[in-house]
């Protein structure tokens, strides 16, 4: 997008809409696409802050030669590489073969997947936590945030205006369709809210802790503009994606409860509406039933970080849990999801499974079970069923009780 679009008087959003990709990182759909932001600095010195998916933006370098010919500026005299992930980094080439003298802004860790990636070894100058580098009126600082969401993750806070140039973190699926800025969305909610719960629990969750020591760096350092590598730009009220990023990583959920089955012939999928209806009648307001087979991994998971309530169910599938429950709960070993209230049920015909490797997920992740599993043997008659009440119940009260 060959768009002048100011953050501040000499600072630019250079970004781009990717509406073709399907799926982010090849795995997690994107119903409404991504936008790749990078940024331009034109102070005496000229600094680009992180590049772009290669070709997603056009005439990228030409439109940042205009950028600098607008300020009577040919040179490009740093690039400073926040993340090397190729959403990010995949312009640098580009960059290098058009700017050769421009000096690479890193850390070893970025270095060495740089030579990786591009094969680039040459120009770099090294930054550690706390260095700084003058541009002429903005001084820049760079703040190491390793595994937020790779392990060469930084961050670039201006000190002159206050900016921080965030990386993944405070990012969020979704296009800027016109809007950049917060100020200009009127509907944040309804458009980017569970995206950017989505982006954050699929793409960054895994590393809350390390989201959360990102905090305690950036503690009373002033926040005048956040702008992260995806979607909109802070500078309205950068409080906002800051406590939603500060609830997520620490694991914050709503009181309510998400119900994910695995079911062939709809024997499970009816005790999951039965335990349902029983939440409701229970009290709880908030309640999400998801069909693993037809619903997304992604979104699963965003509703378990919705949620304080988690409630599985599988069917016994040769021997073990059903597929599509078992790739769920890999991934949440996976990630190290913490501080969930747990309900398990199932179903089976001869020698079970789907309950059996359920409740061994459970001692793995150590969430506390509401109630004892209830494994269903054929048909869920009522009287049956009846032992899932205590599911409900107990959800019910441990929801209450959690703070
Ligand atoms: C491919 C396949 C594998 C199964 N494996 C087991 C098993 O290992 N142990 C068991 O007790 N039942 C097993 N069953 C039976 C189902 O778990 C049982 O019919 C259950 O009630 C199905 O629940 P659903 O109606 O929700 O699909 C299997 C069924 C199928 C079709």
């Amino acid at each position: 997008m060959n768009l002048k679009v100011n953050v501040t008087d000499r600072i630019y959003w250079l970004g781009a809409n990717d509406r073709r990709k399907e799926l982010f990182e090849n795995l997690w759909p994107l119903p409404d696409g991504v936008s790749y932001n990078s940024y331009l600095i034109t102070d005496e010195k000229t600094a680009l802050l992180d590049t772009i998916e290669m070709g997603t933006g056009g005439d990228y370098v030409g439109w940042i030669e205009h950028l600098l010919g607008e300020h009577g500026r040919k040179d490009l005299d740093y690039l400073i590489v926040n993340h090397m992930e190729p959403d990010h980094s995949g312009e640098i080439g580009d960059i290098v073969r058009r700017w050769p003298n421009v000096r690479i802004v890193g850390n070893c860790k970025t270095f060495k997947i740089l030579e990786g990636y591009y094969g680039i070894t040459e120009n770099l100058a090294e930054v550690k936590d706390g260095d700084t580098l003058e541009l002429g009126h903005h001084k820049l600082r760079f703040v190491m945030t390793p595994w937020v969401h790779w392990p060469e993750t930084m961050m670039t806070y201006d000190t002159t205006e206050h900016i921080l140039f965030s990386g993944d973190a405070f990012g969020t699926f979704g296009t800027l369709d016109g809007a950049v800025f917060d100020d200009e969305i009127a509907d944040f909610e309804e458009k980017y809210l569970s995206e950017m719960r989505r982006y954050y629990s699929n793409i960054v969750g895994k590393y809350s802790n390390m989201v959360q020591k990102t905090f305690c760096k950036l503690n009373g350092v002033p926040l005048n503009v956040i702008c992260p590598l995806h979607g909109p730009v802070w500078r309205s009220n950068p409080g906002k994606v800051v406590d939603l990023y500060d609830k997520w990583s620490r694991y914050e959920a709503e009181e309510g409860v998400v119900i994910i089955y695995g079911s062939m012939y709809g024997n499970n999928a009816a005790t999951a509406d039965y335990i349902a209806r029983k939440c409701a009648e229970a009290g709880i307001k908030k309640i999400k039933v998801h069909d693993a087979s037809k619903t997304h991994l992604s979104y699963l998971i965003n509703d378990i970080w919705r949620y304080r309530g988690v409630v599985l169910g599988s069917c016994a599938y040769n021997t073990n849990m059903f597929p599509k429950v078992e790739q769920l709960t890999t991934e949440l070993l996976h990630m190290g999801v913490k501080d969930k209230l747990l309900g398990l049920f199932g179903s089976y015909s001869w020698n079970g499974g789907g309950v059996r490797n359920l409740k061994t997920f459970a001692e793995t992740i150590g969430w506390p079970l509401v109630a004892e599993p209830v494994d269903v043997f054929g048909t869920p008659t009522p009287d049956k069923l009846s032992a899932c009440d205590a599911i409900a119940a107990g959800m019910a009260e441990g929801l209450s009780k959690h703070e």
